[in-house]
Protein backbone atom coordinates (compact mmCIF):
# COMPACT_ATOMS: atom_id res chain seq x y z
CA UNK A 1 0.00 0.00 0.00
CA UNK A 2 1.55 3.38 -0.65
CA UNK A 3 2.64 5.43 2.09
CA UNK A 4 2.24 9.18 2.33
CA UNK A 5 5.33 10.33 4.05
CA UNK A 6 6.14 13.45 5.85
CA UNK A 7 7.15 15.76 2.53
CA UNK A 8 3.88 14.35 0.48
CA UNK A 9 1.88 15.39 3.66
CA UNK A 10 3.16 18.86 3.97
CA UNK A 11 3.08 19.24 -0.09
CA UNK A 12 -0.99 18.04 -0.51
CA UNK A 13 -1.96 20.23 3.05
CA UNK A 14 -0.08 23.33 0.67
CA UNK A 15 -1.95 21.91 -2.36
CA UNK A 16 -5.25 22.36 -0.71
CA UNK A 17 -5.07 25.96 -0.08
CA UNK A 18 -4.86 26.18 -4.34
CA UNK A 19 -8.65 26.35 -4.90
CA UNK A 20 -9.64 29.07 -1.93
CA UNK A 21 -6.73 31.03 -3.15
CA UNK A 22 -7.68 30.71 -6.81
CA UNK A 23 -11.10 31.68 -5.77
CA UNK A 24 -10.48 34.48 -3.78
CA UNK A 25 -7.31 36.07 -5.50
CA UNK A 26 -8.29 39.51 -6.39
CA UNK A 27 -10.84 40.27 -3.82
CA UNK A 28 -10.92 42.21 -0.67
CA UNK A 29 -11.29 40.97 2.51
CA UNK A 30 -12.01 43.23 5.82
CA UNK A 31 -10.69 41.85 9.17
CA UNK A 32 -11.52 43.20 12.53
CA UNK A 33 -8.89 42.49 14.65
CA UNK A 34 -8.95 42.72 18.77
CA UNK A 35 -9.23 41.08 21.36
CA UNK A 36 -7.13 38.53 22.99
CA UNK A 37 -5.19 37.80 19.60
CA UNK A 38 -3.74 41.41 19.95
CA UNK A 39 -2.25 41.23 22.87
CA UNK A 40 -0.43 37.79 22.93
CA UNK A 41 2.66 38.64 21.02
CA UNK A 42 2.69 34.55 19.28
CA UNK A 43 -0.79 35.62 18.18
CA UNK A 44 0.29 38.91 17.16
CA UNK A 45 2.70 37.54 14.75
CA UNK A 46 0.47 34.34 13.90
CA UNK A 47 -1.96 36.87 12.46
CA UNK A 48 0.67 39.46 10.67
CA UNK A 49 1.69 36.31 9.17
CA UNK A 50 -1.41 35.19 8.19
CA UNK A 51 -2.12 38.25 6.25
CA UNK A 52 0.93 38.58 4.30
CA UNK A 53 0.47 35.26 3.07
CA UNK A 54 -3.13 36.13 2.26
CA UNK A 55 -1.39 39.41 0.60
CA UNK A 56 1.12 37.40 -1.60
CA UNK A 57 -1.01 35.25 -3.14
CA UNK A 58 -2.81 37.75 -4.32
CA UNK A 59 -5.82 38.60 -1.91
CA UNK A 60 -5.81 41.93 -0.70
CA UNK A 61 -6.43 41.86 3.31
CA UNK A 62 -7.70 44.97 5.13
CA UNK A 63 -7.12 45.06 8.62
CA UNK A 64 -9.71 47.28 11.21
CA UNK A 65 -7.97 47.25 14.43
CA UNK A 66 -10.36 47.58 18.34
CA UNK A 67 -8.72 48.42 21.37
CA UNK A 68 -11.17 48.94 24.20
CA UNK A 69 -9.12 47.14 27.10
CA UNK A 70 -5.81 49.11 26.06
CA UNK A 71 -7.87 52.64 26.42
CA UNK A 72 -9.46 51.21 29.46
CA UNK A 73 -5.84 50.98 30.93
CA UNK A 74 -4.53 54.31 29.88
CA UNK A 75 -7.64 56.29 31.43
CA UNK A 76 -7.55 54.21 34.58
CA UNK A 77 -3.67 55.06 34.94
CA UNK A 78 -4.79 58.46 34.44
CA UNK A 79 -7.61 58.58 36.69
CA UNK A 80 -10.42 59.55 33.88
CA UNK A 81 -13.69 57.79 34.56
CA UNK A 82 -14.84 56.31 31.91
CA UNK A 83 -18.60 54.00 31.30
CA UNK A 84 -19.91 52.48 28.37
CA UNK A 85 -23.88 52.91 26.94
CA UNK A 86 -25.15 49.84 25.19
CA UNK A 87 -21.36 48.78 24.29
CA UNK A 88 -20.42 52.43 23.53
CA UNK A 89 -18.05 54.54 25.56
CA UNK A 90 -19.02 57.71 26.31
CA UNK A 91 -16.41 59.73 25.20
CA UNK A 92 -16.17 63.27 26.48
CA UNK A 93 -13.65 65.22 24.59
CA UNK A 94 -11.22 64.55 27.38
CA UNK A 95 -11.46 60.88 26.81
CA UNK A 96 -11.38 61.68 23.27
CA UNK A 97 -7.82 62.39 23.39
CA UNK A 98 -6.72 59.20 25.44
CA UNK A 99 -8.76 57.39 22.56
CA UNK A 100 -6.63 58.82 19.77
CA UNK A 101 -3.10 58.33 21.76
CA UNK A 102 -4.21 54.74 22.19
CA UNK A 103 -5.75 53.83 19.01
CA UNK A 104 -3.87 55.76 16.51
CA UNK A 105 -0.58 56.20 18.38
CA UNK A 106 -0.01 52.54 20.24
CA UNK A 107 -2.48 50.12 19.09
CA UNK A 108 -2.34 50.97 15.21
CA UNK A 109 1.56 51.63 15.21
CA UNK A 110 2.46 48.61 17.23
CA UNK A 111 0.17 46.23 14.31
CA UNK A 112 2.45 48.16 11.62
CA UNK A 113 5.18 47.71 13.16
CA UNK A 114 4.69 43.38 13.77
CA UNK A 115 3.24 43.48 10.01
CA UNK A 116 7.05 45.03 8.68
CA UNK A 117 8.99 43.46 10.86
CA UNK A 118 8.15 40.41 8.44
CA UNK A 119 7.56 42.24 5.19
CA UNK A 120 4.27 43.29 5.20
CA UNK A 121 4.40 46.72 3.53
CA UNK A 122 2.01 47.77 6.02
CA UNK A 123 0.55 51.74 6.09
CA UNK A 124 -1.10 52.75 9.25
CA UNK A 125 -4.34 54.88 8.66
CA UNK A 126 -7.46 56.32 10.53
CA UNK A 127 -10.88 57.20 9.39
CA UNK A 128 -9.52 60.87 8.98
CA UNK A 129 -6.71 59.75 6.23
CA UNK A 130 -7.94 61.14 2.87
CA UNK A 131 -11.61 61.10 4.50
CA UNK A 132 -11.84 57.58 4.63
CA UNK A 133 -14.51 57.52 7.30
CA UNK A 134 -16.80 60.41 7.52
CA UNK A 135 -18.68 59.99 10.67
CA UNK A 136 -21.88 61.79 12.44
CA UNK A 137 -22.80 61.55 16.17
CA UNK A 138 -24.08 58.58 17.44
CA UNK A 139 -28.03 59.30 18.63
CA UNK A 140 -29.22 56.41 21.23
CA UNK A 141 -32.18 56.52 21.85
CA UNK A 142 -33.07 54.34 25.44
CA UNK A 143 -35.30 53.75 27.86
CA UNK A 144 -33.84 55.19 30.78
CA UNK A 145 -36.74 54.42 33.27
CA UNK A 146 -39.29 51.99 33.17
CA UNK A 147 -42.98 53.54 31.64
CA UNK A 148 -41.51 56.22 30.48
CA UNK A 149 -40.52 56.87 26.63
CA UNK A 150 -37.12 56.51 25.33
CA UNK A 151 -34.98 59.41 25.46
CA UNK A 152 -32.00 59.95 23.55
CA UNK A 153 -28.80 59.44 25.31
CA UNK A 154 -25.77 62.02 24.95
CA UNK A 155 -22.38 59.77 24.31
CA UNK A 156 -20.74 62.66 23.83
CA UNK A 157 -17.94 62.56 20.80
CA UNK A 158 -18.76 58.90 19.43
CA UNK A 159 -19.69 58.50 15.70
CA UNK A 160 -21.25 56.06 13.60
CA UNK A 161 -20.06 55.80 10.15
CA UNK A 162 -21.77 57.93 7.44
CA UNK A 163 -19.98 57.29 4.26
CA UNK A 164 -16.69 55.81 3.46
CA UNK A 165 -14.21 57.27 0.90
CA UNK A 166 -12.51 53.66 -0.25
CA UNK A 167 -9.88 55.19 -2.62
CA UNK A 168 -7.23 55.68 -0.74
CA UNK A 169 -7.83 51.84 0.31
CA UNK A 170 -8.18 50.98 -3.86
CA UNK A 171 -4.93 52.82 -4.28
CA UNK A 172 -3.13 51.02 -1.49
CA UNK A 173 -4.19 47.55 -2.58
CA UNK A 174 -2.85 48.45 -6.44
CA UNK A 175 0.47 48.99 -4.55
CA UNK A 176 0.40 45.50 -2.89
CA UNK A 177 0.27 47.43 0.68
CA UNK A 178 -1.55 46.48 3.62
CA UNK A 179 -3.66 48.57 5.40
CA UNK A 180 -4.25 48.99 8.45
CA UNK A 181 -6.73 51.27 10.27
CA UNK A 182 -8.03 52.73 13.69
CA UNK A 183 -11.72 53.65 14.09
CA UNK A 184 -11.61 56.82 14.83
CA UNK A 185 -13.58 58.71 12.33
CA UNK A 186 -14.07 62.51 11.08
CA UNK A 187 -17.06 64.35 12.28
CA UNK A 188 -18.93 67.14 10.30
CA UNK A 189 -16.64 69.96 11.18
CA UNK A 190 -13.12 68.22 10.89
CA UNK A 191 -13.84 66.61 14.52
CA UNK A 192 -12.61 62.87 15.83
CA UNK A 193 -15.55 60.71 16.65
CA UNK A 194 -14.82 57.88 18.36
CA UNK A 195 -16.63 54.85 17.18
CA UNK A 196 -16.90 51.06 17.85
CA UNK A 197 -14.15 48.82 15.90
CA UNK A 198 -17.18 46.22 14.38
CA UNK A 199 -19.05 49.42 12.71
CA UNK A 200 -15.79 50.65 10.67
CA UNK A 201 -15.44 47.33 9.47
CA UNK A 202 -18.56 46.60 8.48
CA UNK A 203 -18.89 49.83 6.87
CA UNK A 204 -15.80 49.49 5.03
CA UNK A 205 -16.95 45.80 3.88
CA UNK A 206 -19.76 47.27 2.31
CA UNK A 207 -17.82 50.61 0.35
CA UNK A 208 -15.59 48.75 -0.59
CA UNK A 209 -17.62 45.91 -1.56
CA UNK A 210 -15.18 43.21 -0.03
CA UNK A 211 -15.76 39.46 -0.56
CA UNK A 212 -15.64 38.66 3.56
CA UNK A 213 -15.92 40.63 6.60
CA UNK A 214 -13.97 38.64 9.21
CA UNK A 215 -14.65 39.17 12.93
CA UNK A 216 -11.46 38.05 14.97
CA UNK A 217 -13.26 37.61 19.08
CA UNK A 218 -13.04 35.66 21.98
CA UNK A 219 -15.18 32.89 21.61
CA UNK A 220 -14.99 30.45 19.29
CA UNK A 221 -17.38 31.84 17.17
CA UNK A 222 -21.30 32.39 17.51
CA UNK A 223 -22.70 29.56 20.19
CA UNK A 224 -25.79 28.21 20.92
CA UNK A 225 -27.94 27.16 23.68
CA UNK A 226 -25.97 24.53 24.86
CA UNK A 227 -22.48 26.30 24.04
CA UNK A 228 -22.33 24.78 20.97
CA UNK A 229 -20.37 26.36 18.36
CA UNK A 230 -22.99 27.33 15.28
CA UNK A 231 -20.72 26.41 12.06
CA UNK A 232 -22.80 28.29 9.48
CA UNK A 233 -26.41 30.13 10.27
CA UNK A 234 -28.56 31.91 7.80
CA UNK A 235 -29.49 35.97 8.07
CA UNK A 236 -33.03 34.77 9.30
CA UNK A 237 -31.36 32.19 12.00
CA UNK A 238 -29.10 35.10 13.66
CA UNK A 239 -32.07 37.04 13.65
CA UNK A 240 -34.30 34.49 15.94
CA UNK A 241 -30.55 34.26 17.75
CA UNK A 242 -30.68 37.41 18.98
CA UNK A 243 -34.57 37.72 19.31
CA UNK A 244 -34.59 34.02 21.30
CA UNK A 245 -31.87 36.14 23.47
CA UNK A 246 -29.07 33.10 23.15
CA UNK A 247 -26.95 36.35 21.77
CA UNK A 248 -26.85 39.00 24.05
CA UNK A 249 -23.70 41.36 24.70
CA UNK A 250 -21.32 42.12 22.78
CA UNK A 251 -22.23 39.93 20.16
CA UNK A 252 -25.37 41.63 19.10
CA UNK A 253 -23.63 44.59 17.49
CA UNK A 254 -20.89 41.82 15.87
CA UNK A 255 -23.90 39.94 14.41
CA UNK A 256 -26.05 43.66 13.43
CA UNK A 257 -22.73 44.59 11.71
CA UNK A 258 -22.08 41.06 10.01
CA UNK A 259 -26.41 41.33 8.43
CA UNK A 260 -25.38 44.87 7.84
CA UNK A 261 -22.55 43.60 5.61
CA UNK A 262 -24.17 41.32 3.61
CA UNK A 263 -27.43 43.94 3.06
CA UNK A 264 -24.37 45.67 1.44
CA UNK A 265 -23.56 42.66 -1.18
CA UNK A 266 -20.77 41.50 0.96
CA UNK A 267 -20.69 37.93 0.28
CA UNK A 268 -20.19 36.34 3.67
CA UNK A 269 -19.29 37.62 7.12
CA UNK A 270 -17.07 35.14 9.48
CA UNK A 271 -16.78 35.39 13.50
CA UNK A 272 -13.59 33.22 15.09
CA UNK A 273 -11.64 32.64 17.32
CA UNK A 274 -8.71 35.21 17.58
CA UNK A 275 -7.31 33.10 20.58
CA UNK A 276 -6.54 30.27 18.33
CA UNK A 277 -3.36 30.42 15.87
CA UNK A 278 -3.47 30.77 12.31
CA UNK A 279 -7.59 31.35 13.00
CA UNK A 280 -7.75 33.40 9.80
CA UNK A 281 -6.18 31.19 7.22
CA UNK A 282 -7.78 27.90 8.31
CA UNK A 283 -11.35 30.22 8.00
CA UNK A 284 -10.62 31.13 4.64
CA UNK A 285 -9.04 27.91 3.27
CA UNK A 286 -10.89 24.64 4.34
CA UNK A 287 -14.67 24.25 3.58
CA UNK A 288 -15.41 23.69 7.15
CA UNK A 289 -13.67 26.94 8.71
CA UNK A 290 -13.45 26.74 12.42
CA UNK A 291 -15.82 29.76 13.46
CA UNK A 292 -19.56 30.79 12.29
CA UNK A 293 -20.50 31.90 8.89
CA UNK A 294 -22.76 33.84 7.89
CA UNK A 295 -23.78 33.72 3.78
CA UNK A 296 -25.74 36.91 2.48
N1 LIG B 1 -24.29 33.32 21.74
C1 LIG B 1 -23.07 33.88 21.93
N2 LIG B 1 -21.98 33.36 21.32
C2 LIG B 1 -20.75 33.89 21.51
N3 LIG B 1 -20.49 34.96 22.31
C3 LIG B 1 -21.54 35.53 22.95
C4 LIG B 1 -22.87 35.02 22.78
N4 LIG B 1 -23.71 35.78 23.52
C5 LIG B 1 -22.95 36.71 24.14
N5 LIG B 1 -21.64 36.58 23.80
C6 LIG B 1 -20.57 37.42 24.31
O1 LIG B 1 -20.06 38.27 23.30
C7 LIG B 1 -18.66 38.48 23.56
C8 LIG B 1 -17.97 39.04 22.32
O2 LIG B 1 -18.26 40.43 22.20
P1 LIG B 1 -17.18 41.54 22.69
O3 LIG B 1 -16.78 41.24 24.10
O4 LIG B 1 -17.76 42.86 22.40
O5 LIG B 1 -15.97 41.19 21.71
P2 LIG B 1 -14.67 42.06 21.23
O6 LIG B 1 -14.06 42.65 22.47
O7 LIG B 1 -13.83 41.01 20.56
O8 LIG B 1 -15.16 43.10 20.26
C9 LIG B 1 -18.19 37.11 23.99
O9 LIG B 1 -17.01 37.15 24.75
C10 LIG B 1 -19.37 36.61 24.83
O10 LIG B 1 -19.19 36.93 26.19
C1 LIG C 1 -17.48 54.06 20.84
C2 LIG C 1 -16.59 52.99 21.36
O1 LIG C 1 -16.96 52.27 22.27
N1 LIG C 1 -15.39 52.86 20.77
C3 LIG C 1 -14.42 51.87 21.15
C4 LIG C 1 -13.30 51.88 20.09
C5 LIG C 1 -12.36 50.73 20.24
C6 LIG C 1 -13.01 49.38 19.98
O2 LIG C 1 -14.05 49.23 19.37
O3 LIG C 1 -12.27 48.33 20.49
P1 LIG C 1 -12.73 46.81 20.69
O4 LIG C 1 -13.07 46.26 19.34
O5 LIG C 1 -11.48 46.20 21.27
O6 LIG C 1 -13.89 46.79 21.64
C7 LIG C 1 -13.84 52.19 22.56
O7 LIG C 1 -13.70 53.36 22.93
O8 LIG C 1 -13.51 51.21 23.26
Amino acid sequence: MFMENQSDLRARTLMEALPYIRRFAGQTIVVKYGGHAMVDEELKESFALNLILLRTVGIYPVVVHGGGPQIGNLLKRLDIESEFVDGMRVTSPEVMDVVKMVLIGEVNTSIVAMLNQHGGNAVGLSGHSAGLVQAEKLKLTKRVKDGQPPEIVDLGLVGKPMTVNPQVLQTLEHGKFIPVIAPVGQGPDGESLNINADLVASALASGLRAQKLVLLTDTPGVMGDKQNLISEMTKVQARELMDKQTVTGGMIPKLNCCLDALDHGVASAHIIDGRAKNALLLELFTDQGVGTILKG
